[in-house]
């Protein structure tokens, strides 16, 4: 039996998912776990994915679970580890970016050691860094619907500052120009830098290219942090995946049964302009409001009382979306932690009813909120399948709440997808061969 290469520690559960998709996508095997395994569980596979919920919680917290994570890794025998965080950089003003790269750069390297790189860049996704600044599509960071991101307002595109405002360790920067002269100059830059002091470097990348140059430079890196783009330039490291085509996903995924729902609990500007268009095709959706939660009304049992009749007749939509000024009216009643934590324990636990009545095709917008679902159905692992978009695919996973009968779910992120992606990730699922 082969050992696994690549250890990825994701913060959050789209993030892995997407993660995941792309590393099936350049031509690793690739198991997600939820959670890090319990037991002795040896898993084939090129790459294990352990998806956590650490992006928000304390960040004591976010360390404590990636650095156990990081020791069942370990333990499975990788090569490289991989911390996977969000393409826009999603941190509050504690962390937790900063301190889980610093714990798990002493836990490989010893206090205070070591060199890794910083790369949120997916440009496929229109997630670009240049010189230090990360840029969404044409709009900075900070100019981007990001600014009003109800856990993560990110306010600073500046990723050198933003960075090194989150850990003790100095920070510095490879620039585009040296990104295109290729992976030897990279590993010049790295050097440099840390003869310079630096232990963590954040690096430019605008294109595909750029992230198969980077990919090159970090081989034998013992960690690398990141979003998802630049796993897709590791797997040319080693020899035994060379040649190897991508995973067939179409194949890994059984065929798809049951009724569809989508529960959106993502306030991003992709998720509010996918919910508008569901609601314009006329197909059902279901508003819940937070503040009538908070008064004491079941609106759990109101939606499932809502959906069931309707779930033979097509995808129903149970949404907590909203625009930011009513997050935020809906945050200063209730505060931002109560506010998030009670919407996504109700929408988890509609999307569990949900299951139960016989959905078995569940779309979940928002990486907070598919965190909860995941959770609430006490799903283990995942198997991924066919891209949807980019950054997030199908996938199928086992749950006690159906034994015997996977569920599709396809989580996803909040500012990915097209606007059309509620109506079509069904559609693409249906003509699976
Ligand atoms: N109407 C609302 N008012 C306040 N908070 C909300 C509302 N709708 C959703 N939320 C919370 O906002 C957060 C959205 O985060 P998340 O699910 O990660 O979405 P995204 O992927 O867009 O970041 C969750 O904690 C969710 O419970
Ligand atoms: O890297 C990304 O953008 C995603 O994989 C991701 O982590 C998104 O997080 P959410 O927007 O909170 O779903």
């Amino acid at each position: 039996m082969s050992l696994p290469l690549l250890g990825c520690i994701a913060d959050d559960f789209t993030g892995a998912t997407d993660l995941a998709n792309n590393l099936v996508r350049a031509g690793m095997r690739c198991v997600q776990t939820i959670g890090v395994p319990q037991g002795d569980v040896q898993l084939q596979a090129d790459a294990l994915v352990v998806a956590l919920k650490s992006r928000t919680v304390p960040a004591a917290d976010a360390v404590a679970q990636s650095l156990a994570a990081l020791r069942w890794l370990q333990a499975q025998g990788v090569q490289q580890i991989y911390f996977k965080y969000c393409s826009t950089f999603d941190s509050t003003a504690e962390g937790n970016i900063g301190p889980v790269t610093e714990a798990l750069m002493d836990a490989l390297h010893g206090a205070g050691r070591g060199f890794t790189i910083a790369c949120p860049a997916f440009p496929e996704n229109q997630r670009t860094v240049f010189k230090g600044h990360l840029f969404v599509g044409d709009a900075l960071l900070s100019d981007s619907g990001m600014r009003h991101h109800p856990l993560t307002p990110m306010t600073d595109a500046n990723l050198v500052r933003v960075m090194q405002s989150q850990t003790r360790r100095q920070v510095g920067l490879v620039a585009h120009d040296v990104v295109v002269a290729g992976p030897q100059a990279i590993r010049d830059r790295f050097t440099c830098l840390q003869a310079e002091g630096a232990g963590v470097a954040v690096v430019d990348a605008i294109s595909h290219q750029d992230l198969m140059q980077i990919g090159q430079a970090l081989a034998g890196m013992p960690l690398v942090t990141a979003g998802s783009g630049i796993a897709i330039g590791l797997p040319q490291n080693w020899p035994q995946l060379q040649g190897r085509t991508a995973a067939s996903p179409a194949d890994a995924l059984p065929p798809a049964r049951g009724w569809q729902a989508v529960v959106s609990g993502s306030c991003s500007v992709a998720t509010n302009a996918q919910v508008l268009a569901f609601r314009r095709s006329g197909r059902p959706s279901l508003g819940i409001d937070p503040l009538a939660m908070a008064a004491g009304e079941d609106v759990v049992a109101q939606a499932l009382a809502w959906a069931e009749p309707l779930l033979a007749s097509g995808p129903v939509l149970v949404y907590a979306t909203a625009e930011p000024t009513a997050v935020r009216a809906v945050q200063e009643r209730l505060g931002v932690a109560r506010a998030g934590e009670m919407v996504e324990h109700a929408l988890s636990r509609i999307a569990a009813g949900l299951v139960q009545r016989g959905v078995r095709q569940l779309l979940v917008a928002g990486g907070e909120t598919s965190g909860a679902v995941v959770q609430a159905l006490g799903v283990q692992r995942m198997t991924i399948g066919l891209q949807i978009d980019p950054g997030v695919p199908w996938t199928a996973a086992d749950t006690p709440l159906c034994p015997g009968e996977p569920v599709h779910m396809a989580l996803k992120s909040g500012n990915f997808g097209s606007p059309d992606f509620f109506t079509k990730a069904f559609a693409q699922l249906a003509s699976q061969p």
